[in-house]
């Protein structure tokens, strides 16, 4: 079967229909699951040509509902284009582009027309958007939403990128109201900057130390922010949702919070559950991002508090820039961009350091695909195998090894903390509403994703 062509059936020993994994085949029309014959009613001629993957286990498409694309404007970071491709590579069929780095930033209406007509004809994956909270744009909101935006992110503290500045707690309160009754949601940047009571002076610590950078954000500056959101939230009622949790401290914020009612949601990142403080070497700028990676006893609290709910979905904050600016030659923490990149490779991340505590293929359904999609409107749409959905599937083998190398990266600067690392999971193949844009490292030669614009809703969603 060609790239790009049109994919009527698939057919597996391995497809995941619920909580179970079980031999069945997925029929296709007009890009949608059609009908799931599981093996009792499969009687082994569909009417139709069939895409037999044999063991390859087959679930839906991940939904990466956090990924700084950064078109237009710094594209020599990121792009559509390789983003995108990186995404088909990884299993991802949805992506969900953040509002900034890209100059201008998705913070008017006018913006969001200039990022649209920005995607249009580079995407290999589907495209949804975040806008913006700035200070002073709250009459923005409402249009933006009309126009197809699934929400808004809003940083507490300064965003790293001048053209989005943070947000006061009395542009909140505006904000707030603007997004009441909408059935948005506002994400939320959940650091503030409270002094660190213990002596940690910058000044004298050597800037080339993780440890440096680690105690210039500690766990405090995460929990004041949380403690802020929680009493918005249940203020006002509207969907809030905390991204990039990285302190498990402020767990039991969310989770008192979410008993008194707030409509309240919350991510991890892949580099929070895989990557550790005690392990990062000196002047390894590559591991820096916002909020900090902590160390593996906050680690081991964020992976107990995916099983039992606590946090929701796990997503990569995929937030590249040139290597200049990670300050890779001098190895300074304190100058070097905060972001780090995995797009293409969140599923096999997550899958090598989960299936080792025990977690099942219906938990990376669930904290990848389905929460992801709902949080970003698309549930009825993106992230389940059921009849109705877009056919966005991921086709891969769990068991097989791989190592990550600079050449079979996809994404625009391939620099990652993650390179020369032995992962689980290898894609074979990625199929996006029906079409196979993906397999064994090849593309569909037409870029076949399309945006995603959320209609307007009242009331609210939760997961
Ligand atoms: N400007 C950014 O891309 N920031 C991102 N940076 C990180 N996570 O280090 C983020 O999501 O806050
Ligand atoms: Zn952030
Ligand atoms: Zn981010």
């Amino acid at each position: 079967m060609e790239l790009g062509s049109v994919v009527s059936a698939v057919r597996s020993n391995r497809v995941l229909l619920g909580n179970e994994v079980s031999p069945a085949v997925i029929i296709i029309k007009d890009g949608k699951i059609h009908q799931i014959l599981s093996s009792c009613n499969f009687t082994g001629d569909v009417g139709c040509e069939v895409l037999d993957v044999g063991d390859s286990v087959v679930m839906p498409g991940v939904v990466d509902c956090h990924v700084h694309v950064n078109e237009p404007g710094r594209t020599s970071w990121e792009g559509f284009w390789t983003a995108t491709r990186a995404a088909a590579a990884g299993g991802v069929t949805t992506v969900v582009d953040m509002p900034l780095n890209s100059i201008p930033p998705t913070t008017t209406l006018r913006n969001f027309e200039e990022k649209l007509q920005e995607v249009t004809g580079k995407c290999f994956v589907d495209v949804a958007f975040w806008g913006g909270v700035v200070p002073g744009n709250q009459r923005e909101l409402r249009p933006m939403i009309k126009a197809g935006i699934a929400g808004f992110k809003c940083f507490l503290i300064h965003s790293g990128v001048d053209e989005f500045p943070h947000v006061a707690e009395f542009d909140l309160h505006t904000a707030m109201k603007q997004l009441q009754g909408t059935g948005s949601v506002l994400l939320f940047h959940a650091e503030l900057d409270v002094q660190p009571t213990t002596g940690n002076n910058a000044d004298e610590s050597d800037p080339c130390q993780y440890d440096t950078f680690l105690r210039s954000r500690p766990d405090v500056m995460e929990v004041e922010a949380i403690r802020t959101v929680a009493e918005l939230c249940l203020q006002y009622r509207v969907r809030c949702h905390i991204v990039h949790l990285s302190s498990a401290k402020a767990l039991k914020l969310i989770q008192k919070a979410r008993q008194a009612g707030a409509p309240l949601t919350v991510e991890t990142t892949h580099h929070y559950l895989n990557l550790c403080a005690e392990t990062i070497p000196a002047r390894a700028t590559q591991f820096k991002c916002c909020p900090p990676i902590r160390g593996s006893a906050n680690q081991e609290q964020l992976w107990s508090a995916l099983k039992t709910g606590q946090i929701d979905m796990v997503v990569s904050d995929h937030s590249p820039c040139t290597p200049d600016l990670k300050k890779l030659e001098s190895g300074d923490f304190t100058q070097a961009w905060g972001g780090i990149s995995s797009l293409q490779f969140g599923l096999p991340l997550f899958w090598t350091s989960a299936s080792k505590r025990d977690f099942q293929l219906a938990d990376v359904v669930r904290l990848l695909s389905r929460n992801t999609a709902h949080l970003s409107s698309l549930g009825s749409l993106k992230g389940s195998l059921a009849p109705g959905f877009d056919a966005d599937l991921v086709i891969w083998d769990p068991e097989t090894g791989f190592q990550i190398e600079e050449a079979s990266i996809h994404h625009k600067n391939k620099m990652t903390p993650y390179l020369g690392s032995t992962l689980q999971g290898v894609v074979r193949a990625t199929v996006l509403r029906g079409r196979l844009v993906y397999r064994d490292g090849s593309f569909c030669p037409e870029p076949l994703g399309k945006h995603l614009l959320i209609p307007q809703r009242t009331g609210q969603a939760q997961l």
